[in-house]
């Protein structure tokens, strides 16, 4: 965790408090918002391609101006080179029509090391373009303001660190080009024309070219040199060859893809190569606009901003919270297990204000928490308000308001907001608030307490925007079902891990629906469930009056209420979305559907087809042993989305269901914490729906033949004459049932069988018997399931 204390801008008013540490902060001239400074004792500028569209995403928008919260792709790739202190200039290359667009988002995002110039009809005439912008009026330039270095990097590719471009740089200086490279994923192989395979690469030989790259600026230019007819270049390879090149064509500028290569061909300059971190990666498909808005959602969790302003009050408030943090960020190093808290700010700056120099908070992603003490602090929650709407902050950038113990001050918000208390009351702005009633005292320890109290839980968190994403394709529970599913949740049942009471929510549903709105569109939006919503507190309760070993224990699962009530309003919208992919023999957890209607239409099945005589029915029984603790995750997401669920609805779920703490207590006695990612845990109320989709493909329906389930309990029923109850009808079964199960990919099997006869042959019983047995050997010593196999017959 880092910890900062920014300096105070400059108009702040002079009766108020100075933050205690702001002048010892700005003494030390520190820029609070610059990643590590290296030193680089040579000029290095970058040129970054944008001026293609984007085709392969199959959107309108080219992907370099694609918005994520708020801000285009290009922008972030921009400020990841303008916040590396040592590059001087940067040049971005956007087709012409985009020119007016691009200089737009310059002012939007105050870029300030940037300009714009006009691509080419491919990659390497854009990258051109902007290396002559780079060089020009270099005549008349002094030598040492040219850059040295210019690294080339995609505009889509928005996740690169200081550090790797530091590599890149000083290799380029060094051996005149440097690239990045990451490891094949798939092996590369040569077609004929007619589309057969000619050969294939050693795929250990080979790498995937990456960007950055980088050049020493002579080694670029001089490779993108057009030279014409018979003049001709001469170039010295670095053993010394002397080289005759007719320099770069008009089939490389319209066919290449790499530059390391022209740099190779027509400089003889050999690239050092250097492995890059997989964030490297292309946006390409529109997938990966996907994982562009996932990791940019990541990192927004990670940083949040204490705004004190000029109360002595708040500032004393806020040095509690960095001492919590701190405190919170020990605890979480000294103990990687727990996972708890992994949602505490990765960095905790504090600042007094939004204005003045900093401002700069507003154009990265950072949370914002306000620090109010009285009424008197009104005026500032509104003129930080304002500061987020006009910045485009406030729809992802809530800003939390902590603590107060004036109930004038909770009236006040109210005003601010344009929001009551009651729900039904239009809002006439564009932030809402949502006000539970206030502490009835401060809490006062805070700022003294060595011990860390449990951060914000303590505190109160108030003011919030009602829907944190509105992108028209997200599911968003209203206020309503909120409510609804609050109202519904019974008043009698423990506490979970979270420490919210059932009574609690219960009784002030129509209080809380609307923050807790809030909180569960935030957790779908950024496709999160909280680790406390996650987190399972299992008593194991006694089976028997004299319990004495843990199997004479149920292990009860204590969850968070709130989840519970998340979870069935998101079961609500999943149930009818993905139902015309549920197996219709699947009889459990359909409503108005049970286990007496699997059995009638076992029987019905059986029995009738038992009436014509010499007929057979062989049904065998399978298990799932622990069953939903088989639940993979990710091949629980592909499931979901292949039945019809939404991107967003399969990761939220993933996520839930991905690093989960648990932990066992007994009296007084809490164990230690296991965090878990695979299964779905016991006793929600997604997990049986979850288990039914993941086994949904596991089934099977002909006239002499069907798969039937009742959640993990399923029989296979075969209806056959007594002919086909040979030795080898016995061998097909089980291994077309485990060929099926494999293709469903289903684990841990159990399997046992009921043959309902009516011949006398006990010879052939016997060997049939022994030859389903011998499978059933087979089916453990390949695929290890426990089997509890019965051969009964009836
Ligand atoms: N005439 C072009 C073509 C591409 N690029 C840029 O080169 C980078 C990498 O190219 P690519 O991923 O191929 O982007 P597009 O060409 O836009 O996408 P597509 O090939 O799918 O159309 C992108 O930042 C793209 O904007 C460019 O500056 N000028
Ligand atoms: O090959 C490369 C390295 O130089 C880059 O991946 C380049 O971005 C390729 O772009 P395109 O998708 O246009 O082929
Ligand atoms: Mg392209």
């Amino acid at each position: 965790m880092e910890v900062h204390i920014s300096a105070q801008s400059g108009d702040c008013d002079p009766g108020r408090a100075a933050h205690p540490r702001a002048v010892s902060t700005r003494a030390a001239g520190r820029s609070d918002l610059q990643t590590g400074e290296r030193s680089v004792d040579f000029p290095v500028s970058a040129v970054l391609p944008a001026g293609g569209t984007g085709e392969r995403t199959g959107l309108q928008t080219p992907k370099q101006f694609c918005s994520f919260l708020g801000r285009p792709l290009i922008s972030y790739t921009v400020q990841a080179f303008e916040r590396v202190s040592w590059i001087q200039s940067i040049v971005v290359v956007v087709a012409k029509e985009n020119m007016e667009l691009m200089t737009d988002i310059i002012q939007r995002f105050q870029h300030r090391k940037v300009r714009v110039v006009p691509g080419g009809s491919t990659r390497h005439r854009s990258i051109f373009n902007g290396v002559l912008a780079l060089g020009e009026g270099e005549r008349e330039r002094p030598a040492a303001d040219r850059p040295k270095v210019v690294i080339i990097h995609d505009a889509v590719r928005p996740f690169v660190e200081e550090d790797f471009l530091y590599k890149i740089a000083m290799a380029a200086k060094e051996q005149g080009a440097a690239g990045a490279i990451r490891p094949l994923v798939s092996t590369v192989i040569a077609t004929t024309s007619e589309g057969y395979l000619d050969h294939s690469l050693e795929r250990a030989k080979y790498r995937a070219s990456e960007m950055p790259q980088g050049f020493t600026y002579d080694v670029i230019y001089q490779a993108y040199q057009r030279v014409e007819s018979l003049i001709k270049f001469t170039f010295t390879t670095q053993e010394g060859v002397p080289v005759l090149s007719v320099g770069c064509t008009e089939s490389d500028f319209e066919f290449g893809t790499e530059c390391l290569h022209l740099a190779l061909q027509y400089c003889g300059t050999n690239a050092k190569l250097i492995q890059g971190p997989p964030t490297l990666w292309k946006v390409t498909y529109k997938r990966d606009l996907a994982a562009a808005e996932s990791i940019i959602k990541e990192t927004l969790s990670r940083s949040a901003c204490v705004i004190t302003g000029g109360s002595a009050q708040a500032v004393t408030l806020a040095d509690a919270l960095l001492k919590v943090a701190a405190a919170l960020d020990m605890i979480m190093c000294d103990n990687k297990n727990i996972k708890v808290l992994s949602s505490w700010p990765k960095r905790l700056d504090v600042i007094l204000d939004l204005i003045g120099e900093n401002a700069r908070y507003l154009l990265k992603e950072w949370n914002f928490i306000k620090i109010s003490v009285n009424s008197s602090c009104l005026s500032e929650v509104e003129v930080t308000l304002k500061d987020l709407e006009a910045a485009n902050r406030a729809i992802l950038h809530p800003l939390v308001v902590i603590w107060s113990p004036e109930m004038r001050f909770w009236r006040g918000l109210q005003a601010i907001s344009g929001t009551g208390l009651s729900t039904d009351q239009p809002t006439s702005s564009s932030l809402c608030l949502h006000a539970p009633s206030p502490p009835s005292t401060p809490p006062p320890s805070l700022g003294l307490s060595p011990s860390p109290p449990p951060a914000f839980t303590t505190i109160s968190t108030v003011l919030l925007s009602s829907t944190p994403s509105l992108s028209p394709n997200l599911f968003t529970p209203t206020v309503d079902q909120v409510r609804t599913q609050l109202k519904k949740i019974k008043a009698r049942k423990a506490t979970g891990p979270d420490g919210i009471s059932s009574r609690l929510l219960q009784d002030c549903a129509d209080q809380l629906c609307q923050v807790v709105c809030y909180i569960f569109n935030l957790s779908l939006s950024l496709e999160r469930v909280p680790v406390l919503w996650k987190t399972s507190c299992v008593v194991p309760v006694p089976k028997t009056s004299r319990p004495k070993e843990p199997n004479h224990f149920r292990p009860v699962a204590l969850m968070s209420h709130l989840m519970k009530a998340l979870e069935r309003i998101v079961l609500r919208h999943l149930r009818p979305l993905v139902s015309p992919n549920m197996d219709p023999l699947q009889f459990a957890y359909q409503p108005g559907i049970g286990v007496d209607d699997a059995v009638i239409y076992l029987l019905q099945r059986s029995l009738s087809h038992l009436e014509d005589a010499g007929n057979a029915v062989r049904i065998t029984f399978f298990d799932f042993s622990s069953a939903f603790n088989t639940i993979h995750p990710s091949l629980l997401r592909v499931k979901l989305e292949r039945a019809g669920a939404s991107d967003q609805l399969a990761a939220w779920v993933t996520n839930y269901l991905t690093d989960r703490p648990q932990f066992v207590r007994l009296q007084d006695c809490v164990s230690d914490v296991v965090v878990c990612s695979t299964g779905a845990p016991q006793g929600t109320v997604l997990s049986p729906f979850l288990f039914t989709l993941y086994t949904s493909d596991f089934t099977y329906s002909t006239d002499s033949c069907h798969l039937q389930k009742f959640s993990d309990d399923t029989a296979i029923v075969r209806l056959s004459g007594s002919d086909e109850l040979s030795i080898s009808g016995g061998a097909v079964e089980p291994a077309a049932i485990m060929d099926l199960a494999t293709a469903a990919k289903l684990r841990n099997i159990l399997l046992y069988g009921i043959q309902l006869h009516q011949s006398k042959d006990t010879e052939r019983w016997e060997r049939s018997v022994l030859r389903v047995a011998e499978i059933m050997s087979a089916l453990i010593r390949d695929r290890s399931p426990t089997l509890v196999g019965q051969l009964l017959q009836a």
